[in-house]
C-alpha cells in the first residue's frame, strides 16, 4: 500500500524510459564484457569511491585532487572506451540489411572454403569470429593483419611453415584482425578426454565471451565448431555453413522469401 503514491505517479513515459536506459547498459556490458575495458570501468570506480571517501573524512587536498579528475571525467571516459565507443557507434548506424549477402556470406563462404581445404591436408587451425563482446584483450597478443578474409590468405596463414600458423585469427565485422593470437584455454573438466590445446583454446574463447570459433584439427583433419562454452566436433562443409550462418546471424535477416523458396 506504501508504495501506491509512486504507482500513481508513474507515467508509461518512465516506464519506456527506464526500460532504455536499462537496455543501453545492457549493451554496453555485453560490449565491454571480456575486454581491458572492463578493468578500467573498475579503476574508474575506485577513484569515484575514494573521492566521496576522502570528502567524508575531510582530507582536503585528496577530495580537491580527485575532484579535479572527476571534472573531467567523461572526456577521460571518451578517450580510454574510444575504440569501444567507436566500435558501439558503427554497430548501432549499420542497417541489417545492408550486412546481408554482402559482408557475412562471402566470409562464411571464404572460411568455409580454407577449412575444407585445411581439413583434407590435415593443417591444424583457429579461426574466432567476434560478436557482440569486444576481444580486443586478446587480439593485442596477436601480430596485426587487418585484411579482407579470403580463403589464400587464411591456408597461407595456418600452413606449418607460416611464422603466423601458431595461435588463431580473429575476425570482426568480416575483417581479418589479427593472427597468432593466444586464447585462454578451457578448464572444463568434462571436455573430451581426447581434446588438446588447440580445440581448449577454441572453446576457452567462447567461454569468456559470445565468440564462435572453428577449429580444424592437425591429427584428424576434423572441423568443430565452439560456441556459448560447446564444441560440435566432425562437422561437415555444408555443415560449418550453415552453423555460421546461424550464429552470426545472416539467416535472420535473409529475406522471407528468399527462405521459403530455396530451402
Ligand atoms: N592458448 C592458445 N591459443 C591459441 N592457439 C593455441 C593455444 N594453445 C595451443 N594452441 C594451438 O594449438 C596447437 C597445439 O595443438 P595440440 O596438438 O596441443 O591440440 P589439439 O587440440 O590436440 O589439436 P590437433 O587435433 O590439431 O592436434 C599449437 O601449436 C597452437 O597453434
Amino acid at each position: 500500500m506504501e508504495f501506491w503514491p509512486f504507482w500513481k505517479f508513474l507515467r508509461w513515459q518512465d516506464v519506456l524510459d527506464i526500460l532504455i536506459v536499462a537496455y543501453l547498459f545492457y549493451r554496453i556490458l555485453l560490449l565491454i564484457r571480456g575486454t581491458r575495458a572492463v578493468q578500467m570501468a573498475a579503476g574508474l570506480s575506485v577513484i569515484v569511491v575514494m573521492y566521496f571517501l576522502a570528502g567524508e573524512l575531510k582530507l582536503l587536498t585528496l577530495h580537491w585532487l580527485l575532484g579535479t579528475f572527476m571534472s573531467s571525467i567523461f572526456l577521460v571516459v571518451v578517450i580510454i572506451f574510444q575504440e569501444d565507443i567507436r566500435r558501439a557507434l558503427i554497430h548501432m548506424g549499420r542497417s541489417p540489411f545492408v550486412r546481408v549477402q554482402t559482408e557475412y556470406s562471402q566470409v562464411i563462404e571464404e572460411v568455409v572454403k580454407a577449412v575444407s581445404f585445411m581439413a583434407e591436408k590435415k593443417i591444424g587451425a583457429i579461426i574466432v569470429f567476434e560478436r557482440e563482446t569486444g576481444l580486443n584483450e586478446f587480439i593485442e597478443s596477436g601480430i596485426p593483419v587487418e585484411a579482407r578474409v579470403n580463403r589464400d590468405l587464411l591456408i597461407s596463414i595456418f600452413h606449418p611453415t607460416s611464422p603466423l600458423h601458431d595461435g588463431a585469427v580473429i575476425i570482426r565485422e568480416g575483417r581479418l584482425l589479427a593472427a597468432s593470437v593466444i586464447l585462454p584455454l578451457s578448464t572444463n573438466p568434462h571436455i573430451g578426454r581426447g581434446l588438446g590445446t588447440r580445440h581448449r583454446a577454441a572453446i576457452g574463447i567462447t567461454e569468456v565471451s559470445d565468440a564462435v570459433s572453428v577449429v580444424v584439427s592437425e591429427e584428424t583433419g576434423a572441423i568443430s565448431l565452439a560456441v556459448g562454452g560447446k564444441i560440435t566436433r566432425d562437422i561437415s562443409a555444408p555443415t560449418l555453413r550453415k552453423m555460421l550462418s546461424e550464429f552470426l546471424g545472416f539467416h535472420s535477416i535473409e529475406p522471407w522469401w528468399r527462405r521459403k523458396i530455396f530451402k
